[in-house]
């Protein structure tokens, strides 16, 4: 306790003398940036909510002006709500304005090689954004979206028999998507998505008390939670990469490695040219710049695509368009990634769904290594640099009408955000939710790849709708934008009806999904090369993931906490349950609105603790039939 009293004091302290020098004379003409009034010592901290933070930040935004500071326990953070201010700071004065700020929750996030997202501006960080070019540049020749594919093909036919699940097959698929993008298998998805969730926890200004509160960090461990639960995720991580890249590697030896980030790497490294085994630095360092790729893709994508789900509960009619272009174009057949070119308004929802509810709503902050003066405003060296990434989408100038969901401001050359041609715009490259100047985000080929072929084939499948009250028929309410409070934001759990569009698409999703499977036994070393996840079970503590229930172990009755779920109409052998199509007038039988599965379902979403860092619920029904580990 006492301990705790001298850091208090010694905090304040800090503070006190941190204030006193930032009060410094300015030159003549030269005036600090706007912002709302701080108070002593914390500054402006005590009215930002905990939920929703960048609608104060925004709302700051109209009365302050597009650039404006705030002062939080010392520290300036200047928040950008203008992409051609972003431009001008964080692109084109880059040279000043790439580093990173320190993380309090994790003060070596800077110089640690273990994050490139958030390594200061260094010689590590130039060297591994270059191996990340490299590795991404690479396997984009390598034909590497066959992965997406076969996941999506498997996410499909989930999401068709369970959809109440959604977050869990999304979540799934993008975790398995990046592991086999990372290293040729979906085997550790589960665990990588264990260490992710805890990651972003550890960063966020929301997930830890010391990113708010920055004195706590020089708690030591024994009186920091914080701190040992960062120690144990990390050294988790650690066991991880190094299981995974040892995966590869035996995979190489025995001539079964499948193409992937890591395997790239290590031929690379096994190059009979010097210089190209000196360029990409050594295995270790790959191991966290591959790592953190997986990372990067495992926290964010599920973000868009559960946004899709709700987009198209609030706009019926731009899911029926979006259904036409892709019935007109491909004839009844489901979106693969060739087929691109050919639908410009699938590319429009997929940017649209990012505008909409940009998944980094606070984006993710620089840090400026000199003064700098904009347009006669003093920016402080060691100022945190935020482009409110959900204020830039809601300048009325570049997207009018920006609240409504509207893809057709990609299409149509009445909006400034029309470009041609339509076989290449609208695409995500460039795109201000991405990030700015040299520290764009790296991996947008593979968002592309897999918001394009999720949201296309969901729109080819399934009508999505509110779901209606199983009492008064009535359409129950599906929020408007209530979003998880971490760095990485993402819809709260609703209730909407994944209608599949007609008997054929079932057979034709069950069929996608079995080849799905037979690929996937095909890949990852096959049966050859173990890869023991096993060992990794006991870290993950309370945690249950629906893919703990091992292949075959399927009963048709799933566990959550004590509640027993039975899936009605489905056997072990993952038969079909019945459900209706939303073109056809067979009737429901045990899914019917008022039947006992129904208000299971219903009372399951509803009554479920959330877990308040992913927004969904702890433990998922397994759905029979579903394949796990390979
Ligand atoms: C919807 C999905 C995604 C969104 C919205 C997103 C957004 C962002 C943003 C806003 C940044 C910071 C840019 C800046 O500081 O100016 C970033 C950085 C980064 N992203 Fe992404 N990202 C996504 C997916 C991915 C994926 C799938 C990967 C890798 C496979 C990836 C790899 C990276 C890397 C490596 C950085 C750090 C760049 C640096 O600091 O030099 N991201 N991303």
């Amino acid at each position: 306790m006492i301990a705790i009293w001298l850091l208090l004091i010694a905090g304040v302290g800090v503070l006190v003398v941190h204030r006193y020098r930032n009060r410094r004379r300015l030159p003549p003409g030269i005036r600090p940036l706007p912002g709302p009034r701080s108070l002593p010592f914390i500054g402006r901290v005590h009215d930002i909510p905990a939920v929703g933070s960048w609608l104060k930040f925004y709302e700051w935004s109209k009365v302050y002006g597009p650039i404006y500071q705030t002062v939080m326990f010392g520290t300036v953070h200047v928040w950008i709500s203008s992409e051609a201010i972003a431009h001008d700071l964080l692109s084109k004065r880059a040279i000043v304005y790439s580093d990173r700020p320190m993380i309090p929750n994790l003060p070596d996030n800077r110089t640690s090689g273990d994050y490139l997202a958030l390594l200061g501006s260094t010689e590590t960080w130039k060297r591994q954004r270059k191996l990340c070019n490299h590795l991404m540049h690479t396997s984009s020749l390598a034909d590497l979206h066959a992965y997406p594919t076969l996941e999506r093909d498997r996410f499909l036919y989930l999401l068709y028999q369970d959809p109440d699940n959604y977050i869990e097959w999304i979540e799934q698929f993008t975790s398995r998507a990046v592991s086999r993008l990372c290293w040729g298998t979906a085997r550790p998805s589960q665990i990588l998505r264990h260490t992710t969730l805890g990651l972003l926890e550890t960063i966020s200004p929301s997930g830890a008390l010391p990113n708010v509160a920055s004195f706590l960090r020089h708690l030591p461990a024994a009186l920091s939670p914080w701190k040992r639960k960062e120690r144990a995720r990390h050294a988790l991580e650690d066991r991880l990469f190094h299981a995974n890249i040892g995966f590869v590697e035996e995979s190489m030896a025995r001539e079964r490695a499948d193409p992937s980030f890591i395997h790239t790497f290590l031929r690379s490294k096994g190059s009979a040219d010097d210089r190209e085994r000196a360029r990409w630095g050594d295995a270790a360092e790959a191991m966290h710049v591959v790592g953190l790729m997986a990372i990067a893709g495992a926290l964010t994508i599920g973000s868009p695509i559960q946004s899709y789900l709700l987009a198209m509960c609030h706009y019926p009619d731009q899911q029926r368009a979006l259904q036409d272009e892709i019935d007109g174009v491909l004839g009844g057949r489901c979106p693969q990634w060739e087929d691109r070119e050919k639908l410009p308004l699938l590319r429009a929802v997929v940017k649209e769904v990012i505008r909409w509810r940009p998944p980094v709503p606070t984006g993710i902050p620089h840090a400026v290594e000199k003064d700098d003066i904009y347009n006669g405003y003093l920016i402080p060296a060691g100022a945190t640099i935020h482009a409110l990434e959900w204020g830039i989408t809601r300048d009325e100038a570049v997207y009018p009408d920006a609240e409504t969901f509207n893809p057709r401001r990609w299409l149509d050359p009445a909006f400034p955000t029309f470009r041609e041609p339509l076989t290449q715009f609208p695409n995500l490259h460039g795109f201000s939710q991405f990030g700015f100047g040299r520290r764009t985000c790296q991996g947008i080929p593979v968002v592309e790849q897999d918001l394009f072929l999720t949201m296309g084939g969901m729109a080819w499948a399934f009508d999505i709708r509110k779901r209606r009250d199983p009492r008064s028929g009535a359409e129950l309410p599906v929020h408007w934008n209530d979003y998880t409070p971490l760095l990485i934001a993402k819809p709260t759990p609703f209730l909407f009806d994944a209608l599949p569009r007609s008997a054929d698409k079932v057979a034709r999703m069950r069929d996608m999904s079995e080849d799905a499977r037979a690929r996937a036994r095909e890949c990852g070393g096959g049966a050859d090369v173990a890869m023991d996840i096993a060992q990794f079970r006991p870290d993950l503590g309370d945690c249950i993931y629906a893919d703990d229930v091992a292949d075959g172990e399927a009963d048709g009755v799933g566990s959550v906490g004590d509640t027993r779920v039975s899936m009605a109409g489905c056997d072990a052998a993952g038969s079909e349950p019945d459900l209706s199509f939303s073109d056809a007038s067979t009737a429901r039988s045990s899914d019917e609105p008022g039947s006992d599965l129904e208000s299971d379902k219903l009372r399951l979403m509803m009554e479920l603790p959330l877990d308040p860092r992913l927004g969904c619920k702890p433990a998922m029904p397994h759905v029979p039939g579903s394949w796990n580990w390979t």
